[in-house]
């Protein structure tokens, strides 16, 4: 992909500690450019899709049952987000995940306000036997996961992650796969590695769909990584750095959006 638009000037991979750790994993997405399938929220498709562009990623979105098989089967990874969960997506997600698994395609959930909700709650739960790379969710969604508590106000968490540990274990035990649990602190395991991300903005918090774009960039980061830890963990460093510099950059979370968008393609640019 070619753009004519100068990259602002970010942090640089090898000089911030945590960059530096997951910088293999940065450079290798940009490289190869992964296609992620994303079923999302209607209200988050569209920073879904111009944050994994300006990432380095290419999105490919769909709502209709009939077609999202198909598109999953020249995609590179598929991210399923609960957002807004049409009634199309209610019954196509099962068969577009039976797609991803039989095509050997890394895949991660967002079960998004999961707890209360009738439909998304089961829908999630059931999910985990189909082996996502990385579930990726708040404190609140990532407890009711597991059937404890009734999830978040909304789409907000109520929850801290270093309360969700225990839940977050069990979700692996059950995926078979690695947890990203985000928030102030994001806790990401596996059944073997632990990591907690003190980094980022509150600011993240004041703009819809950042949440469901971590999970989507997780998801482009698993077609890279050398699994679903090391992809979830990429992810929410740069994720979480990108906010830091949009926050230093913003009057206010209109231009945070703007900014967060230049900053996910400003951390470790080349020449940067
Ligand atoms: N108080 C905070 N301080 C720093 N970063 C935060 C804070 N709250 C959330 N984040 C970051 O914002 C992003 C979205 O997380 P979160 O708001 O928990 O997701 P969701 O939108 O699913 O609830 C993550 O990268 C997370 O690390
Ligand atoms: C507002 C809203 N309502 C249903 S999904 C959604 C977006 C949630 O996005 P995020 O949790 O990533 O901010």
């Amino acid at each position: 992909m070619t753009s004519s638009l100068p990259t602002r000037p970010g942090p640089d991979l090898a000089h911030d500690p945590d960059l530096a750790a997951v910088a293999p994993v940065i450079r290798a997405l940009r490289e190869r450019a992964p296609l992620v399938h994303c079923i999302t929220a209607t209200v988050s498709m569209e920073i879904v899709a111009n944050g994994l562009l300006a990432a380095g990623a290419r999105p490919m979105m769909t709502e209709t049952l009939a077609e999202a098989p198909v598109v999953t089967t020249v995609a590179d990874a598929l991210a399923v987000n609960l957002g807004t969960l049409s009634t199309d997506a209610m019954e196509g997600i099962p068969a577009v995940v039976e797609v991803a698994v039989r095509d050997g395609r890394p895949w991660v959930l967002d079960p998004t306000a999961i707890g209360l909700a009738p439909v998304r709650t089961p829908l999630a739960r059931g999910l985990l036997d189909s082996r996502p790379a990385v579930v990726r969710g708040n404190a609140s969604e990532v407890l009711a996961l597991v059937g404890s508590g009734a999830g978040g106000r909304g789409a907000d968490s109520l929850a801290v992650p270093e309360s969700a540990e225990a839940a977050a274990r069990e979700v692996v035990r059950k995926s078979g796969g690695a947890v990203a649990v985000s928030g102030e602190t994001d806790l990401v395991l596996d059944a073997g590695r632990r990591a907690l991300v003190a980094r980022g903005t509150s600011q993240l918090t004041r703009v819809t769909g950042t949440g469901c774009l971590l999970g989507a960039l997780t998801a482009a980061c698993s077609v890279v990584a050398e699994d679903g830890f090391e992809a979830a963990l990429a992810a929410t460093v740069w994720m979480n750095v990108a906010g830091e510099l949009a926050a230093e950059r913003a009057a206010g979370p209109g231009s945070f959006r703007m900014e967060l968008l230049d900053a996910l393609d400003a951390v470790g640019a080349e020449g940067s």
